[in-house]
């Protein structure tokens, strides 16, 4: 089968595709997301413009494989088929790709098509694509090949087809969510070539997974790096992997960041080295910013290649997709102006069938924040008071770092099949997660960085479907708004939701108790019914919530929100309005002395109230907005200094690898209190 490799060199085989590889390539671009044919002048033109844009980047790209002078005058294969034609992927990963009962995919999409013909042809690649447009399939298809291609792996099997030490690759992802994803996709490749998928991540079953490693043996590992460090450092696991010849980093720029970094770098410490096998390392992301290029030169060899599939003539994504930005009168607003759209959309759904089911994605900053949306969302229909959600049968899911992994499992898998639902989500999903038909993504509050915008915003619009993006902020936020995405294409909307805009006033209990109703005080005169409406359904969902765990997301809001308003009183009173309206607490709770300490906030007497008792409360309301990324390093107070160079860590400027335009402050200038980096 891979007789054509040999004789004529991989690279010389990927060059001779048809012209009816142009041709398959022009119904890919008019299906989907109008790629333009994939011809190669295109590509090295995007190289050209790579090399010229980022002066900055000038010393990394030299050292990078000049791509364009490489692939200049010749195709390069874009059709899945025509790989089997030139005997260069296994007749039975294409058939699982190709064939319309299983994947049924014809047309490679440009990062696979160009990652494919650099992987095979050997080196190290850095590639950098949109979201949402196939680059697990663009790594794990030549990794795979790869594995099957080793001759001693052939020559080992003596009969038996695998042992432990028969694992060729390693794929690392930063969340469990991903990497299950990822082995989904792999074990529906390997199907018929006897390649053995495993997977090692956190919360899972340590003990059974190993067990099925040491008795089934494994080709291709897919982790996340605390469960593959934890694996691979202890010998009595007996899991090496004496002849790794593939390492693959999915999302490599979080990878590389200060959070994860440590575990990378010892897990690639327990590789093989250079002299013992040759290894190939691969990185993908649809973001690459600069601060991580230190370590990308120090991850891959010298003159690896970088496959760039933005062109500079095409617009990324999250300038593409339509995103909308609402200024919230008070924070408390979010949860109503949240279910205000959701009622809006089912409404003109009734009149106009041909819209898709509202399928969307709540991002908050704070795991707490999480558990109460959703609580509160869960909580609109009552049976006890015999109240139906306004929401109907619309699923309610939740998606973060302290649910079990059994939990986290069931609810993703959950809304991948739903049609229609409304995931609330830590950033556990922002990355990676391919789920089908996401009509909405909606922020809460500005994300840490730039790039975490970016890749939420991905989980709409995918493989070519449309989708929109909304950001909900508060007036005071507009300032840090403008530092890291004051160049996106977000339009304001103060008009489409009332909800976001209208003054909410504290909830109260009615005597009309026995009537079985709780209302909020009527806020102005000018607010509409239906807005009023939507405002008493949320107080009312959120009073059903057990007070205790309405204070405890008291002080993440507040750590949350210090790195965007910088007025520590106008902070404190933002807060304070979000716990006694938006939660319906009957006053804002107390605050440790530690956390008080810890934001360098000075007591305000009158705002903020120090409660002692909380000291041992601190640990339960500790937040972790990714702790779902199995980041293991550091805990709140102990950040680590891995990596800090004068280009990588917190750098003082941001400008990112991948958009033009950028002109981002630092973005992470302030660790929230009780982030685990
Ligand atoms: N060649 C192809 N033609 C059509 N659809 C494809 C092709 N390759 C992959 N897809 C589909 O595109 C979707 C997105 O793929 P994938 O999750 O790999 O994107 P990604 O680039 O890794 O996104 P992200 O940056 O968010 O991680 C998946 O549903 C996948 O099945």
């Amino acid at each position: 089968m891979l007789g054509a490799v040999r004789r004529f060199g991989v690279s010389n085989v990927l060059r001779a595709s048809a012209p009816r590889s142009l041709s398959a390539s022009t119904r890919w671009s008019s299906q989907l997301l109008k790629w333009q044919p994939l011809s190669a002048p295109s590509f090295p033109a995007a190289a050209r413009s790579f090399h010229a844009s980022y002066p900055a980047l000038k010393a990394a790209a030299a050292e990078a494989h000049e791509i364009e002078d490489d692939s200049a005058q010749t195709e390069i294969i874009t059709e899945f088929r025509d790989l089997e034609r030139q005997g260069l992927v296994d007749p039975s990963i294409i058939r699982n790709i190709t064939d319309s009962r299983r994947m049924g995919l014809t047309t490679m999409t440009p990062v696979q098509s160009q990652t494919l013909h650099e992987v095979l042809g050997g080196g190290d690649v850095l590639a950098q694509a949109k979201t949402g447009t196939g680059k697990t399939l663009a790594f794990l298809v030549p990794a795979m090949q790869n594995i099957l291609n080793d001759p001693t792996l052939r020559q080992d099997q003596r009969g038996r087809y695998c042992d432990p030490k028969d694992t060729r690759a390693l794929i690392i992802s930063p969340t469990r969510e991903l990497a299950e994803q990822i082995a989904v996709e792999a074990k529906k490749l390997a199907a018929g070539t006897r390649l053995q998928v495993r997977t090692a991540v956190g919360g899972s079953h340590k003990a059974s997974g190993l067990r099925r490693i040491q008795e089934e043996g494994c080709h291709l590992l897919i982790g996340t790096p605390g469960r593959l460090k934890d694996i691979l450092s202890d010998p009595r696991n007996g899991v090496e992997v004496p002849k790794l010849n593939t390492l693959i980093l999915d999302e490599a720029d979080r990878l590389l960041d200060d959070g994860f970094a440590p575990d990378v770098m010892e897990i690639q410490r327990m590789l093989p080295s250079a002299q013992e096998v040759n290894r190939q390392t691969l990185m993908f992301s649809a973001t690459v910013p600069r601060e991580v290029m230190t370590m990308v030169r120090r991850t891959l060899k010298p003159g690896f290649n970088f496959v760039k599939t933005i062109r500079e003539d095409e617009v990324p994504t999250h300038l593409t997709v339509p995103q909308k930005s609402v200024v919230l009168r008070g924070y408390e607003n979010a949860l109503p102006a949240i279910l205000e759209m959701a009622k809006n959309y089912k409404a003109k759904q009734r009149e106009d069938s041909s819209l898709r089911p509202f399928k969307t994605i709540v991002y908050f900053n704070s795991t707490a924040e999480v558990r109460i949306a959703a609580e509160a969302f869960n909580n609109l229909s009552d049976p006890r008071r015999r109240s139906h959600s306004p929401l109907g049968r619309m699923n309610l899911l939740e998606l973060h770092s302290r649910l079990s992994q059994r939990e986290r499992t069931r609810n993703a898998e959950d809304f991948r099949r739903s049609p229609e639902a409304i995931l609330f989500s830590s950033d556990v999903s922002a990355r990676g997660m391919d789920f089908p038909d996401v009509t909405h993504v909606i922020q809460i509050g500005i994300p840490q960085t730039r790039e975490t915008y970016v890749h939420r915003l991905g989980r709409t619009a995918r493989a070519g479907k449309t989708g929109e993006g909304w950001l909900f902020l508060h007036d005071a936020q507009h300032g840090y708004f403008q530092d890291i995405l004051g160049d996106l294409p977000l339009t304001n909307d103060s008009t489409s939701l009332p909800a976001a805009s209208a003054r909410m006033t504290p909830f109260v209990k009615m005597a009309s108790e026995e009537a079985g109703e709780d209302l909020a005080a009527r806020p102005d005169e000018t607010t509409p019914e239906e807005t009023i409406e939507t405002f008493n359904q949320i107080q009312q969902a959120m009073a059903n919530i057990p007070p205790r765990q309405r204070e405890d997301a008291f002080q993440p809001l507040m750590s949350n929100l210090k790195s965007s308003i910088h007025n520590k009183r106008r902070l404190v009173q933002i807060v304070n309005d979000t716990a006694t309206i938006g939660w319906s607490l009957p006053e804002a709770p107390g605050v440790s002395p530690k956390f008080v300490q810890q934001l360098g906030f000075k007591r305000m007497p009158d705002l903020l109230k120090v409660n002692e008792s909380r000291r041992g409360r601190d640990r339960d309301s500790d937040d972790d907005p990714f702790g779902a990324m199995d980041r293991r390093s550091g805990g709140f107070g102990r950040p680590s200094n891995f990596g800090r160079s004068s280009d990588f860590g917190r750098p003082s400027s941001r400008s990112n690898f991948g958009d033009s335009g950028d002109r981002r402050r630092d973005s992470r200038k302030s660790p929230s209190y009780g982030r685990r980096y």
